[in-house]
């Protein structure tokens, strides 16, 4: 019997390139799918959920968007690994900054993530699972970053299930290292491990959780772009 459509894509088997790009905003995808992509077609809009599958430099590429948090992207990514195909899915996200050599606007690629998220209980295996990204995704988006000129932050990152985090524990998670704290790419980077499939987070530094810097909307606006061509480029 057939998974698809699924109860949150209404697309059909071939609607999807092997790369589809993710950000959390259903509004960025609109946006990549308008200024980015030739011919863009809406393969999906399920709850508003919108998917487009278009061409970028020749290349058959599509970009959908996740929802916020772990549990939404989960239900994205397992859909699309598992029963449409999908190869690659490249998060491009936003993120609170924590380490002070991370900046506003910086991009950061997650190599690894920390969580606080229960997801990994569910395959039953009695040890911690690593959260980590592919490698090659990660070779890929390296090399075109700096093709563009943007030297990256690479490292680990915070997936975090909570945004309005009472612990503010962020000491302890830049003593850990940690770059930047973002919401999904655990969840991601578990289902295609699971799936066999690869995945990356890449974001921009929207705010910083221990400056208390942010971006104004016309820098969101052109470093958003700049990761957008990254990940268009690593597809
Ligand atoms: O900008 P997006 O991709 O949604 O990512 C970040 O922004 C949201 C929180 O505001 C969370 O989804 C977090 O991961
Ligand atoms: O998850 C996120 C994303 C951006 N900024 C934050 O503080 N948290």
């Amino acid at each position: 019997m057939s998974n698809i459509p699924t109860p949150h894509i209404s697309a059909k088997l071939g609607d999807f390139a092997e790369t589809v790009l993710m950000p959390g905003d259903p509004l960025r995808s609109k946006f990549i799918a308008e200024n980015f992509l030739d011919d863009p077609v809406l393969v999906n809009n399920v709850r508003g959920v919108q998917g487009y599958t278009g061409t970028y430099k020749g290349k058959r590429v599509s970009v959908m968007a996740s929802g916020m948090g772990m549990p939404a992207i989960g239900i994205y990514s397992h859909e699309l690994f598992n029963f449409y195909d999908v190869k690659n899915i490249i998060r491009i996200g936003t993120a609170g900054g924590l380490m002070s050599e991370v900046k506003v606007k910086d991009i950061v690629m997650g190599m690894a993530c920390v969580t606080n998220s229960n997801w990994a209980a569910q395959y039953e295996i009695n040890a911690s699972i690593p959260a980590v990204c592919s490698y090659e995704l990660l070779k890929k988006a390296e090399k075109s970053a700096l093709d563009l000129g943007v030297t990256p932050h690479i490292g680990t990152i915070f997936s975090s299930d909570v945004f309005y985090d009472s612990t503010r524990d962020y000491d302890k998670w830049r003593a850990m290292g940690v770059k930047a704290v973002e919401m999904e790419a655990a969840a991601l980077y578990m289902e295609a491990a699971r799936a066999g499939k690869n995945a990356l987070c890449i974001c921009t530094v929207s705010d910083h959780m221990v400056t208390g810097e942010s971006c104004s909307s016309e820098e969101r606006q052109t470093s958003f772009t700049k990761m957008m061509e990254i990940a268009l480029e690593t597809a």
